[in-house]
């Protein structure tokens, strides 16, 4: 084990954690790939990290491989790291990855704790479960650096939601899970060159989102020069119409999720959402969004955002500098983000978060195995005895 760590460490270039100095406060989070815990480190005292963990061995929908995707999101996580280091202060929406452990049954990797939650976790405590057009600006605005820093090191998002918008101690943003995103050889069209603001930064709760099994495919070459790549990846009520249609998606996937994330922000709903996955894709790729009251430029920004041709789409020629140049963020110093010293919401300190106890990480994924066998064994035992009532009858 420690070997495999070792290596796993070397080649990422990143922090080497002992499991057996680690205690679990509590599970934050659970999704499709992963469990993501509040942790805390022994060796270090004041140190509480988000410690996310994956069963090598997990069945995933689909062929996917929990594996190759944890160590995917990790090489993409020590990307955004170098960058980190090289750019400085650019990069403060994306996450940074503050080590990893790798055992036979597991990888796990530590990432800052992000105590104020989700985006939709904190639209859900706004009233109607809406944010004012001042706040959708501020959020979108850090939003699109991040993607702008992404797109920059090549990479695709691809699974842009609320639920994947966490709020970091300070209350500024922070995207997390990118196990979905994937590598285009082109980069970005977006540069610093063509964008002079950006010197600094170069490049009733709703259900979880449904996810939709990623299918991958190789990436092509078009004859525009662009690579675009032809996997069935994203969460249905976000995924971009060419993705729907197969006809191959780049960077703007993640600019048309853009659109949708802001309509939900302004709406409190999704724009294309029907009564069963295979409605919302129609509407996705035929219906044009409505919206309600009078025409505004947040409205504006969201309907360039939600053109259904991916060439016709703010972002697609110039990248981000298109959006950030758009007259609903006119005014904005996007150079002075990250100095913005009180965000919307700010969480509580998390120093003073309550440990209710501690878990064993390791023996917290043993008992969750006996108790889903266990759930296997009374739910033959109830169709058994339904079978038997049935009989009576
Ligand atoms: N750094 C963090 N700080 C606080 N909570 C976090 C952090 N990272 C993740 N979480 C919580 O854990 C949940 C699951 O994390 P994540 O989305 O990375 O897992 P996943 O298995 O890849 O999910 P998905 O089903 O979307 O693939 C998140 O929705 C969030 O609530």
């Amino acid at each position: 084990m420690d070997d495999q760590n070792n290596e796993t460490n070397k080649t990422l270039n990143v922090h080497r954690l002992e499991l057996d100095n680690l205690k679990a406060i509590k599970v934050l989070g659970k999704g499709a790939m992963g469990t993501v815990f509040l942790v805390h480190d022994n060796s270090s005292p004041s140190s509480q990290f988000a410690l996310k963990v994956v069963e090598k061995s997990l069945p995933l929908p689909g062929k996917s491989d929990p594996n190759r995707r944890a160590r995917w999101e990790i090489s993409v996580l020590s990307s955004i790291q170098e960058n980190q280091k090289t750019h400085n202060t650019a990069f403060s929406f994306l996450p940074s990855i503050l080590g990893t452990i790798e055992t036979e049954e597991f990888i796990m990797w530590a990432l800052p704790y992000c105590p104020g939650n989700d985006l939709n976790a904190l639209r859900f405590q706004q009233p109607d479960h809406v944010f004012s057009p001042s706040i959708i600006r501020f959020y979108l605005a850090e939003i699109i650096c991040a993607l702008e820093n992404l797109h920059g090191m090549g990479i695709v998002y691809r699974d842009l939601k609320p639920e994947n918008i966490l709020i970091q101690q300070s209350g500024h943003v922070t995207l997390t899970d990118f196990d979905l995103s994937c590598n285009l050889i082109s980069k970005a069209p977006s540069t610093t060159e063509m964008c002079p603001t950006t010197a600094k930064n170069p490049q009733k709760k709703k259900p979880k989102s449904a996810r939709v099994s990623p299918v991958d495919k190789r990436n092509l070459i078009n004859p525009d020069g662009r690579e675009r790549s032809y996997s069935f990846v994203g969460t249905e009520e976000y995924v971009a119409p060419e993705i729907i249609s197969c006809e191959g998606h780049e960077f703007s996937v993640d600019w048309w999720a853009l659109g949708v994330l802001a309509f939900e922000m302004l709406y409190g709903t999704t724009p294309f959402k029907g009564n069963n996955r295979k409605e919302t894709y129609q509407r996705i790729v035929a219906a044009p969004p409505i919206f309600l009251g009078k025409p505004n430029l947040l409205t504006d920004l969201i309907q360039k955002l939600l053109e259904k041709d991916p060439t016709r789409r703010l972002g697609y020629q110039r990248g981000a500098c298109e959006i950030k140049e758009h007259a609903f963020f006119k005014g904005l110093k996007w150079d002075l983000l990250t100095d913005v010293v009180r965000p919307p919401f700010i969480p509580l300190r998390h120093e003073d978060e309550v440990k209710e106890g501690e878990l064993d990480i390791v023996e917290y994924f043993e008992k969750s195995k006996v108790s889903y066998q266990s759930t296997l064994w009374s739910t033959s035992i109830d169709e058994e005895d339904s079978k038997i009532s049935l009989t009576e009858f």
